[in-house]
């Protein structure tokens, strides 16, 4: 199939492949090296890689491909429902869907001619859906490679129903690290925070930045829009920036959940760290014909 933004291996663009199903796959390249695979499996972003091919995002070895659920690792999309708060399945049903691309996207709002490196994928409530869910939406999520490296994911959802509803959301984002109990996350000190491990209560984050010597499942509520990943073996700093979304979820499984896990090895735990722009505690209403915008913005840089 042909994108406008198509262009030969090697420059800024975007280039449909398939991937080992079969199914298309998206792979955003910038000018400097740059790539993102974005599968149409769950419109789940599966690789980030820097201009030197390292890989920023974490997938299990043990992942299952099992054409259209999300996989263990990436970026999955919890919608419209994160976790378990709710009745549907486990983090929403749109991560276990087809999407498809927009080969008419609006242009990117940029001034910086070099973006040519964006895709919009799509997801509309289905019949299957509207059993489960009686709310018609319509999801427009544009993934989007900078000149810079920056990997952006805007969530655009609206509702296309007669009556409101209401939905949670994460960008449930694995980031690859070098070992969980050598990062530390800035930005959430001091913070409120529901503890999944702890029936969802509501504790209060010490002064220091946040390490890690056991399982963590938490929701940080009202977090600043700027939160970090110190990587001092690999000598980086993964930063995260969000827009519309108030809070962070941060997971890892450690040794004895990881056990449970089909699809994550044992030992696994140790190299990946999920920390999440998301919306949980309170959710968003939309009235019908309204939209809502969800932004993430992911980078990396090197530090000492
Ligand atoms: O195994 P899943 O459904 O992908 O969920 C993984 C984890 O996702 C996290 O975001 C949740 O806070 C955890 O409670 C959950 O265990």
């Amino acid at each position: 199939m042909s994108h406008s933004g198509a262009e030969k291996e090697g420059k800024a663009g975007v280039e449909v492949t398939k991937d080992r199903n079969g199914v298309d796959q998206v792979v955003l390249r910038n000018k400097r090296g740059d790539s993102a695979r974005v599968s149409l499996y769950g419109g789940q972003v599966l690789s980030w890689k820097n201009e030197r091919g390292e890989e920023l995002l974490f997938t299990s070895s043990k992942a299952i491909f099992s054409p259209p659920k999300a996989v263990r690792g990436g970026i999955p999309i919890c919608f419209p429902q994160f976790g378990n708060r709710g009745t549907l399945e486990q983090h929403g049903f749109a991560r276990n869907k087809m999407w498809v691309i927009d080969d008419n996207p609006p242009p990117h709002p940029s001034t910086d001619s070099n973006v040519k490196s964006y895709i919009d994928l799509l997801l509309k409530s289905s019949e299957e859906d509207l059993k489960i869910w009686p709310h018609s939406f319509g999801f427009r999520l544009r993934v989007c490679l900078a000149a810079d490296g920056h990997l952006t994911l805007i969530s655009r959802i609206r509702n296309v129903n007669s009556k409101p509803f209401s939905f949670s959301f994460a960008y449930h984002t694995y980031f690859s690290i070098s070992d969980i109990s050598e990062v530390r996350v800035e930005g959430l000190e001091t913070l409120d925070y529901l503890d999944n491990l702890h029936n969802k209560e509501r504790f209060t984050e010490q002064g220091d930045a946040l390490t890690f010597e056991s399982e963590v499942d938490r929701v940080y509520l009202d977090s600043s829009n700027k939160v970090d990943i110190l990587d001092h073996e690999r000598k980086r700093t993964l930063g995260i920036r969000k827009e519309g979304l108030p809070d962070i979820v941060v997971w890892n499984p450690w040794e004895k959940k990881s056990k449970t896990m089909v699809d994550l090895g044992d030992e696994e735990y140790k190299q990946m760290l999920c920390v999440d722009g998301a919306a949980v505690e309170k959710p968003i209403t939309l009235k019908p014909g309204e939209e809502w915008t969800g932004r993430l913005d992911l980078s990396v840089v090197p530090s000492t």
